[in-house]
């Protein structure tokens, strides 16, 4: 078991020198069942993210606990499935939670900004550069940013999914150097604490340096107010190290040493390299309208990061204008980089398979630049 140990690690260095972070509070930290919101967790919380402020770090807050929040007042015995009643629970707990974090960081004066995003906020690149603004201003007045999905709007098919997920991308979103993921539990096990035996004990891991160290591991349900279990805490963990961002997953009763030195919890090491906000955009945020196929040489091509040209492609499908993100198949349907068309449906349809030499002056031009890239 973890309980008592003290880690340190190359990941747990960058994570505690990280000037700025985004840490991530699930439900189960700040909310029961019967009660709804833990006031006094939520002081002891926000005293260690004033204290990393304090000293010199940036800092994001993405809060989860609406949906728990709204429970109580509603009278609502148990988080409710269906999609109605989960609205309704949210907007009324998440008026509750941003006052408590509001109250909470007065006692230190400092204000909070309340931000609620849509995975449409996210998946284009006018509204990522907006939410991208507000946290930034955020950041430069002062405030602390209190993020959540604004579950009361979200449906079933349009949402994030998690917050585990939406704290990956709100990190990327703000050039963030470390995520921290502060639960109910202390870390990443083989498999799901609350069903371990005596006689077989789940082991605790206290650093995933790549998949391998993940061989074996069962990622289990949540408890009865967390949504994605450890499972979309991995799938978070793999988002943001995949894109060069260390992520510490820890107590939040650890939150303390977690802020301090990162010398609790589980530490994923970055695997990738640290990508430009843009590029984590069209990577794994935007939304696509089209598709175009590519030859084996275009495929290289792209590849080794090349411009697309007209006369790689064989076929496009799909309606979009130039500034649209398409996505960039071989001639096996398989899927090989996104990017950004320079050019609408109609012209790509009449410049395909020629060169540059050939077409009109007004479409002589890279089909999707190099620099409008991400490869996947
Ligand atoms: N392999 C595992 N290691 C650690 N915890 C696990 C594992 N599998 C499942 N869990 C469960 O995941 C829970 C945390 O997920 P969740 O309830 O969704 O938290 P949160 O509300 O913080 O997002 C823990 O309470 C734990 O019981
Ligand atoms: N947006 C929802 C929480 C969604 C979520 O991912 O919850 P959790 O697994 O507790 O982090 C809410 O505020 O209730």
């Amino acid at each position: 078991m973890s309980s008592g140990a003290v880690w340190t690690s190359p990941t747990r260095d960058a994570i505690a020198g990280a000037r700025s972070v985004v840490v991530k509070i699930g439900s189960a930290a700040l909310t029961d069942l019967d009660d709804g919101l833990n006031l006094a967790r939520l002081d002891r919380l926000a005293d260690a993210l004033e204290h990393r402020m304090r000293s010199g770090t940036d800092v994001i807050v993405v809060s989860s606990g609406a949906i728990g929040a709204g429970l109580a007042p509603l009278r609502l015995r148990k988080r409710p499935a269906d999609l109605a009643t989960k609205q309704a629970a949210a907007s009324v707990g998440q008026l509750a939670l941003a006052h408590a974090w509001g109250t909470s960081f007065r006692r230190y004066d400092r204000v909070v900004g309340q931000v609620l995003l849509t995975a449409h906020d996210i998946s284009r690149r006018s509204h990522h550069a907006n939410a991208q603004r507000t946290l930034d201003r955020l950041r430069s007045l002062g405030a602390v940013a209190v993020v959540n999905e604004n579950d009361a709007v979200a449906t079933n098919e349009i949402r994030f999914g998690d917050n585990d997920r939406l704290a990956a991308l709100v990190a990327h979103l703000a050039g963030a150097e470390a995520l921290v993921l502060l639960s109910d539990i202390d870390g990443l096990y083989d498999g799901d604490p609350r069903k371990a035996t005596a006689g077989q004990p789940a082991r605790f891991i206290p650093e995933v340096a790549g998949p391998e160290d993940l061989a074996g591991v069962i990622a289990g349900s949540g408890g009865s107010l967390g949504t994605g279990g450890m499972a979309s805490k991995l799938a978070s963990a793999r988002l943001a190290a995949d894109g060069g961002v260390p992520v510490l997953l820890a107590a939040a009763a650890d939150a303390d040493a977690a802020l301090r030195d990162a010398s609790v919890g589980t530490a994923f090491a970055p695997s990738g390299e640290r990508l430009s906000a843009r590029r984590f955009w069209l990577r794994h945020a935007a939304e696509t309208h089209g598709r175009l196929v590519l030859d084996d040489g275009a495929v290289a091509a792209v590849g080794r990061r090349r411009s697309l040209l007209a006369a790689g492609i064989v076929a496009v499908t799909g309606v979009f204008s130039a500034g649209d993100v398409v996505e960039l198949v071989d001639q096996r349907g398989e899927l090989c980089a996104r990017g950004v068309a320079g050019f609408a449906t109609d012209e790509v349809t009449r410049m395909i398979g020629r060169s540059t030499g050939d077409l009109p002056a007004d479409l002589r031009a890279p089909v999707v630049h190099a620099d409008d890239l991400a490869l996947l």
